[in-house]
């Protein structure tokens, strides 16, 4: 078969590919049927109700825990055929909640990120401290670099967990509700850098959120978790198609989809 250029491109810019997965514990599903394929240096949003799977999705491409069915390549490599090394070197993953290390200084901390390019003692080359050095600037934390990270703000130790994440240097990032306990001004603002991590730097970004009037304007890729089709797609396609009208009860807000928001049903 002849492979035309167009083919051969997409396949070349794609990153991810899932295709009828189903996760879920000890073998039973919560969410089933998920497909979507993400390009490298797109953003996307994961969003749906409270306890509809949002974060176990997430693990799960994270390889935190086995899938229950179906594929997912990064690639074009299956997640299970990658050694904890390999995958260190793909994909990039911020847990907030489960910061283990909130006693290390922030510079240490990303020191840590550089640990699957480094020897099996962790040197850090010249090369490893300038990516550090770049990224404390990059991400306005030169002035916090001494700070061990359970002196930071909510907001500021967000900005230090994808520091990190950039400095693994990985084109994939995967995020749990990065912008959790934050004021609207730095979710923005955490919404924004993780964009330019995409579009600027080139990464592929996945992240869950409840935010999803921020996600509608600044994600790329949206993908709704509704228990029934998971629909995927960009937001305008999403809206045309009606799809956040059905996410809550009409009774309680309804979303106009002229201003991509939701309001309150009195
Ligand atoms: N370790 C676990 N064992 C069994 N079931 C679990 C476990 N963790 C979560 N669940 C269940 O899986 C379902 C999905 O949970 P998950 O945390 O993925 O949802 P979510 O969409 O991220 O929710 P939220 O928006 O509230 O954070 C829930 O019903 C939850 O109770």
């Amino acid at each position: 078969m002849v492979i035309g250029t167009k083919t051969k491109n997409a396949i070349l810019s794609q990153l991810l590919h899932i295709e009828n997965l189903s996760v879920g514990y000890k073998n039973k599903a919560i969410i089933e049927a998920v497909e979507f394929q993400l390009n490298k240096g797109e953003i996307c949003a994961i969003v749906g109700v409270n306890g509809i799977g949002k974060s176990t999705l997430l693990r799960t491409l994270g390889k935190l825990q086995p899938k229950i069915n179906g594929s997912i390549q990064i690639e074009n490599r299956e997640l299970e055929a990658y050694s904890p090394i390999d995958l260190a070197k793909q994909i990039a993953l911020v847990l907030t909640d489960s910061i283990a290390s909130k006693n290390l200084r922030v510079k240490e901390l990303l020191a840590l990120g550089r640990q699957p390019h480094t020897n099996w003692i962790g040197t850090l080359l010249k090369e490893d401290q300038e990516i550090i050095r770049e990224t404390l600037q990059n991400f306005q934390l030169e002035n916090l670099k001494d700070k061990k990270c359970h002196e930071l703000s909510d907001g500021q130790l967000q900005r230090v967990l994808i520091a990190r994440a950039m400095v693994q240097d990985t084109p994939l990032i995967l995020l749990d509700e990065p912008t959790t306990h934050l004021d609207l001004s730095h979710k923005v603002g955490i919404f924004k850098l993780l964009k330019d991590l995409a579009h600027v730097h080139k990464r592929t970004v996945l992240l869950t959120t409840h935010e999803i009037e921020l996600a509608i304007q600044l994600a790329d890729k949206m993908l709704v978790l509704n228990g029934k089709e998971n629909p995927f797609g960009t937001p305008q396609d999403l809206i045309s198609k009606g799809y956040f009208d059905e996410l809550f009860p009409k009774d309680v807000v309804q979303f106009d989809a002229k201003t991509g928001t939701f309001r309150v049903k009195n």
